[in-house]
């Protein structure tokens, strides 16, 4: 079934002239980035930043310790410099310190997170983080005071309603003037009494993340039973599980044999943990695209031999596009061999990876059809709504379904590719412009929501091969 739901609409791209213009070319002043076409294959390694999810979760988790904890190699990005910020706002102290004074063994820098009593008033800036938004609801009810939440117009879109009720239903008084999404406030109150609670989390796993990271928290812990259509990003869920149970929280889950759809949380202390990060493997993805559009070759250090990152799958489905890969003591190395396959998959547990596989599907040498992520269409956009508009605007041949996207490879053409505030629209726009001259990225500086160094990265890859000078267009 075919068709562009009601919801999809996406927002007029930002008119070029009223994008920051902070570099120097033409196509820079209009906030264009010219996207660098490889001549070559790539022959590269990318040191790729930490996880944004990991990273927020290790924060949430050391504000409500009993203890000081640290987090090495944390992702410094705007979502995870929002979730700092907010902490710090609602009293938690969260320290810059360098590997010398630490004893890191990452020789890297890092934050030390001491724990406070939780105060408001305070007030949360979430921008457009699904993390922030979700994760730190629950974290003000145990405030003392009330803390005022708001963010980036797409925030007061992008789904609530499943933290929202839920805390109401285990005690808490929000305000949210009727809406069930942002601007909202929490009045905390010191405590949050918990218990068993029901919600719908089909349009965002993050409601379930939510309740659970501060469940230890509760007075009678909780009790999450999710009711509704399937839930996605299992993957993430498991990542909850497994850093609550890392900082000595008792929690069953539905994979252990328990009732499905159903968590149960013990109240409890949590313990200050010492976290080292895993790099960012979503974040890795365009990368081990450039080697696969490009028959190339791109080394990621530090790839986690076992890890709940859904980003991990990327070895499967890019090996079945057409490339192989190999995890050694220098990490994943990803090889492409110059053909690229299309593929039918199921993105469900995924689907932040779908911008990016969609990108390499349009320059595949047959059809994909990418499956069971309905939900992007309340991401940081409309995901599958934006995906369909610009790589057809370049020529490609791209039909929303239900639940995803038909991608039908068709020779494409440079041109603007539009980037709605989105960091993976961002980056599947450059792994496009690797193989088509004259695609020009507008506002490619929203990579800086999880990668804010993705160009200098970007660039640093093709000059460790021998790829060709940008091209321009226009
Ligand atoms: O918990 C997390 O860290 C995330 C969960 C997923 O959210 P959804 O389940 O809303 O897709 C994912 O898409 C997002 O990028 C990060
Ligand atoms: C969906 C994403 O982010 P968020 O955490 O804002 O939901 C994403 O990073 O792809």
């Amino acid at each position: 079934m075919t068709g562009t739901p009601e919801h999809s609409a996406l927002p007029a791209p930002l008119p070029a002239a009223e994008t920051p213009a902070a570099l120097a070319t033409p196509e820079e002043e209009a906030g264009l980035w010219p996207a660098p076409v490889a001549s070559d294959p790539v022959d590269a390694t990318v040191t790729v930043p930490g996880s944004k999810s990991v990273t927020n979760r290790g924060l949430v988790l050391a504000a409500l310790a009993s203890e000081p904890g640290w987090l090495r190699r944390p992702l410094r990005s705007r979502d995870t410099l929002l979730m700092a910020d907010a902490l710090r706002a609602m009293g938690t102290g969260v320290e810059e310190t360098l590997s010398s004074s630490s004893g890191d063994p990452t020789g890297g820098e890092a934050w030390r997170i001491i724990p406070a009593a939780l105060r408001g008033p305070a007030t949360v800036d979430v921008g457009n983080a699904g993390t922030v938004m979700r994760f730190l609801p629950p974290v003000a009810t145990l405030a003392d005071g009330p803390v005022r939440f708001d963010g980036d117009p797409r925030s007061h879109e992008r789904p609530l309603h499943g933290v929202i009720s839920g805390l109401r239903a285990l005690g808490a008084r929000i305000d949210d003037g009727g809406r069930g999404s942002l601007p909202l406030t929490v009045h905390g109150s010191g405590a949050l009494e918990g218990g068993p609670v029901e919600i719908d989390a089909s349009s965002s796993s993050q409601f379930v993340s939510a309740l659970l990271l501060s469940a230890p928290c509760f007075n009678q812990g909780l009790e999450l039973r999710h009711v509704g259509g399937a839930l996605p990003s299992a993957p993430h869920i498991r990542m909850t599980v497994d850093m609550l149970r890392a900082a000595g929280a008792a929690v069953d889950t539905p994979e252990a044999g328990g009732e499905p759809d159903v968590w149960r949380v013990a109240p409890g202390a949590l313990l200050g943990r010492d976290l080292v990060v895993e790099p960012d493997l979503s974040n890795a993805q365009p990368f081990l695209a450039a080697a696969l559009v490009t028959g190339g070759r791109v080394t990621v250090p530090d790839w986690p031999a076992h890890t709940t990152q859904p980003g991990d799958a990327l070895r499967a489905i890019f090996t079945e596009m057409g490339g192989s890969c190999e995890l050694t003591d220098q990490g994943l190395t990803f090889t492409g061999t110059g053909r690229v396959r299309g593929i039918d998959v199921d993105l469900s547990e995924v689907g932040e990876l779908t911008p990016g596989i969609a990108a390499v599907a349009a320059l595949a040498d047959s059809e994909s059809v990418l499956r069971g992520v309905a939900h992007l269409r309340l991401h940081e956009t409309d995901r599958l709504a934006a995906l369909t508009k610009e790589i057809n605007e370049l020529g490609g041949d791209v039909t929303e379904t239900a639940d995803g996207l038909r991608i039908r490879p068709r020779p494409l053409h440079g041109g603007v590719f539009h980037t709605y505030d989105d960091h993976r629209l961002a980056t599947a726009a450059a792994v496009i412009g690797l193989r088509v001259p004259g695609v020009q990225v507008e506002n490619v500086a929203t990579t800086a929501k999880t990668l804010p160094d993705f160009p200098r990265l970007w660039t640093e890859m093709l000059g460790a091969g021998r790829a060709a000078a940008p091209t321009r267009h226009g």
